[in-house]
């Protein structure tokens, strides 16, 4: 995945913005997304990931700047087919079985893929004949994850999609998208789950309050924090802690802390001079969950 192209971006916002009333949903938005490859969109509540993607799928339209998909306006019909999305809120008939629902989606595009094959891909076979509204909720994402392959996309959208799977059909979806991706598939991935962001994203853009805060490799985003996270058992208090040299951030359970620092060393040589009893002593890199949380000031995207 690149971030520019001489030929059309599959994405581009300029200045894209979004208003809701007063509020602004997306603001000035600048983002270009050519190529394949996994792209993730990263923010707490309330950051605009959504409006994003509604505002790709057409479904909601930007208040000024623009948006084009393969060079062309959202929700052009000559785009359309090749675009597969799993949202969060799907609404599909219950009386149908999921091999129903795929047959009837397969209808829709032009080069649908091989159902068969992709029910077993998706290993979808022990509950393809059932109907979809007695399925578990973890089947039917399932089956939605299938249906949004069904077309063959070129981008792909998919928003949480492995909330309420278990870890073997995380795993699973995981390796399928990996694959999509693999195959020329632009996919781009709004999660909870900053280790699904890790294990898949090429790129990763954090949004908060409707801009994007970061535009970086998972990789790039731990560098660019640098540093270490240092945990140990101290009796400091949060004020003697905080006067130790190059601390970013800090969390605290009891006596139980956990510390981000600019430079290991130095901080470690401080604390324990400070600390000499100090114990249960670890230090280890930022995971992206720490660079999030030192970007947002959050540590989970979305509340999860
Ligand atoms: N239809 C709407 N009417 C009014 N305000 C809206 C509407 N849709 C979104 N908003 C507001 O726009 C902002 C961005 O919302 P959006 O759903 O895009 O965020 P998000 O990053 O997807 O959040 P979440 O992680 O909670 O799903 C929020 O403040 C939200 O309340």
């Amino acid at each position: 995945m690149t971030s520019s192209s001489d030929i059309a971006p599959v994405l581009q916002a300029s200045a894209l913005t979004r208003r809701y009333g007063r509020k602004t949903a997306l603001d000035a938005v600048d983002m270009s997304v050519s190529g394949a490859g996994v792209l993730a969109l990263l923010g707490p509540n309330g950051a605009g990931k959504t409006t994003f993607v509604q505002t790709a799928l057409g479904l909601v339209r930007p208040s000024s700047g623009a948006l084009h998909v393969f060079g062309a306006k959202p929700g052009d019909r000559a785009i359309k087919t090749r675009i597969g999305v799993m949202m969060q809120d799907t609404d599909l008939a219950h009386t149908l079985t999921g091999r129903e629902l795929l047959e009837l989606f397969a209808s829709y595009y032009p080069n649908p893929a091989n159902l068969d094959a992709l029910i077993e891909r998706c290993a979808l076979t022990d509950f393809i004949k059932r109907r979809y509204g007695q399925l578990s909720g973890g089947q039917k994402r399932r089956i939605q994850f299938a249906l949004s392959l069904v077309g063959q996309p070129d981008l792909l959208f998919l928003d949480e999609p492995t909330t309420g799977l278990d870890i073997e059909a995380r795993r699973a979806l995981w390796a399928i998208v990996r694959d999509v991706a693999a195959q020329g598939t632009l996919v781009v991935l709004t999660t909870h789950y900053l280790e699904e962001a890790d294990a898949l994203a090429d790129r990763v853009v954090v949004l908060q309050s409707g801009r994007i805060i970061a535009d970086d490799t998972a990789d790039g985003l731990r560098t660019r924090m640098g540093g270490a996270v240092i945990s140990c058992v101290t009796s400091l208090s949060d004020e003697a802690l905080n006067a130790l040299p190059g601390l970013i951030a800090m969390t605290r359970s009891g006596r139980k802390v956990r510390v981000q620092v600019s430079d290991s060393v130095a901080f470690l040589k401080a604390l324990l001079n400070a600390d000499p009893a100090l114990s249960d002593l670890s230090v280890a890199q930022p995971t992206l969950e720490d660079a999030f949380e030192a970007l947002t000031g959050q540590s989970e995207p979305e509340g999860a």
